[in-house]
């Protein structure tokens, strides 16, 4: 893992999506209080294509260098075990296109309803350093839109072990099962460990 100086004090969260933004002020305030803080900068970043990894980490970059500062960005990926992984980073443009009930008629073929979330944070302590990522998998199906369709594939989306889908559940259930918890959980534990008092040590 790149070594990186100690954590600032004000990371910024760079994203064009507001229930990404609102999932993870919700997440790190359910934890301990933070020796940093986390800033909101909306920012229109790419869709870049490739790997779900170099995706999250070139999006670092581009966010990196627009703000001149300390930041985290992530990608969300959801994946069709049938179709090796697929729509994966792409799944904006499918949800876009085909609705929930067009991502379920992609799987119509297949006994195989198998999906898992995928969500990869990186960071980067400024525009010269090379980003680290943390990656978060929760493991479900896709199934028939059921929930409140206020964020994106939420209604299709039931994870293994829970009989409602992300929509259907309660916010608080979510955030602390759901990819992007998984995720963020590695990022907060990396950034208290390598902040100014623990990095003295
Ligand atoms: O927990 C989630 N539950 C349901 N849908 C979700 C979730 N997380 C991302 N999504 C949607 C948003 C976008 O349609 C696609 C990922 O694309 P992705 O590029 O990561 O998100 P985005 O463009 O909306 O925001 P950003 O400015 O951070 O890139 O899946
Ligand atoms: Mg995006």
């Amino acid at each position: 893992m790149a070594s990186h100086p100690p954590t600032p004090s004000t990371i910024y969260f760079a994203t064009g999506n507001k229930k990404k933004l609102e999932e993870v002020v919700a997440i790190l305030a359910a934890g301990h209080e933070l020796p940093f803080k986390v800033e909101p900068a909306k920012l229109d970043l790419p869709e870049l294509q490739g790997e779900p990894e170099e995706i999250s980490i070139e999006k670092c970059r581009i966010a990196a260098k627009q703000l001149g500062a300390a930041v985290m960005v992530e990608d969300t990926s959801l994946c069709f075990n049938a179709y090796k992984g697929l729509p994966g980073p792409y799944i904006k443009w499918f949800l876009e296109k085909l609705g929930h009930d067009g991502l379920n008629r992609m799987l119509a073929g297949f006994d195989d309803k198998s999906a898992y979330a995928q969500c990869i944070f990186a960071y980067s302590p400024g525009p010269d350093a090379e980003p680290i990522t943390f990656v978060g998998r929760t493991e479900g199906a896709i199934v028939p839109a059921r929930g409140p369709a206020d964020f994106g594939w939420d209604p299709v989306f039931q994870p293994d072990g829970f009989r409602e889908t992300y929509a259907e559940m309660d916010k608080g259930v979510k955030n602390t099962i759901s990819h992007r918890y998984r995720a963020l959980d590695k990022l907060r534990a990396h950034l208290v460990g390598n902040s100014g008092a623990a990095a003295e040590q």
